[in-house]
């Protein structure tokens, strides 16, 4: 299996310098100071491997993946109520827009958008006030790594600033599609954004994604119909704006969050996570997912293959 490592480590070398054509996320504060030279790549294989190259240990904020781990808490612990209160559509709107929501209803299109996220938030909230807690854990599980926490500092940073968040809950809350304290939801989901962990963390995480829901312990994380439905929602909307893009270019499901991750799921092979902080316009890792489409490329992986 050294091809494997030989091939990160060619895409590593190709991808990393795309990332001086990106921009930090500065809407929150914590994430400007993050090392925009970083980079790191980690393929994990059903069969217990683990690839590495550049800063794949090194833990940093993972945003928006996060959301991924929230949905398959709320998928298994709701099942297909869940979809009562947020959508499976793909939007070409923003993460953070709010145009839709007032349109349809204050029923989000998708769990990846922030709204769809909040929602996710706001179910689990109900059912733990500690849901960030909840998220962690299932991380901590699934990756094997008891260290994986979220960083208060960021956590706090994004809270303060926070108003566009608070304004869908809101909206929502007006449409009867947001139960609690619109305050404490919001400071949870930022906690649960804030979680850091490494490209080796995620990447084994999602090894249950590539295996009909089944963990490295053997564990029925999710249902295989239900693997099908997140993996789907990955595909169609997990890089929001860009989703038909990356689709087009890569052909698996993918989530991205404007830490600078980018972690993909090739079903019945593995699953792969790219770091490097710098975005492009749509908030996804300019370098990252470009490692992940020559990796794909590369070992010819594809849903479609
Ligand atoms: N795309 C992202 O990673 C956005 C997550 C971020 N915490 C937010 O709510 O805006």
């Amino acid at each position: 299996m050294h091809d494997i490592q030989d091939c990160i480590n060619r895409v590593a070398i190709q991808a990393r310098p795309l990332a001086t054509q990106g921009q930090l996320a500065g809407y929150i504060p914590p994430l400007m100071r993050v090392d925009p030279s970083k980079f790191g790549f980690a393929v994990a294989t059903l069969d217990g491997n683990v690839y590495t190259a550049g800063d794949a240990d090194e833990p940093f904020s993972i945003q928006s993946i996060s959301k991924l781990f929230a949905l398959v808490l709320a998928s298994s612990r709701e099942g297909d109520s869940l979809w009562m209160r947020v959508g499976r559509l793909p939007s070409s709107n923003q993460f953070n827009s709010l145009l839709e929501l007032e349109l349809e209803s204050g029923k989000p299109r998708n769990p990846f958008l922030n709204p769809g996220a909040l929602v996710v938030s706001d179910l689990l909230y109900s059912r733990n006030t500690q849901m960030e807690r909840a998220v962690v854990t299932l991380m901590r599980e699934l990756s094997g790594n008891p260290s994986i926490n979220y960083d208060t500092e960021v956590a706090a940073g994004e809270f303060a600033f926070a108003h566009r968040n608070k304004a869908a809950a809101y909206l929502m809350k007006s449409f009867n599609n947001f139960n609690n304290a619109v305050d404490e939801v919001v400071s949870a989901y930022c906690a649960q954004c804030a979680i850091a962990a490494s490209c080796r963390d995620l990447a084994v995480s999602a090894l249950f994604l590539a295996n009909a829901g089944v963990d490295r312990d053997g564990r029925q994380i999710l249902q295989s119909r239900q693997v099908q439905q997140v993996c789907a929602l990955m595909m169609s909307s997990g890089t929001y704006e860009a989703s038909g893009e990356t689709a087009f270019s890569i052909g698996l499901p993918i989530k991205s969050g404007v830490g600078g991750g980018v972690l993909a799921v090739i079903p019945r092979f593995g699953a792969v996570c790219a770091w490097s902080p710098p975005l492009d316009k749509t908030g996804t890792s300019i370098a990252a997912i470009k490692a992940v489409e020559l990796f794909a490329i590369e070992m010819h992986k594809t849903v479609f293959a």
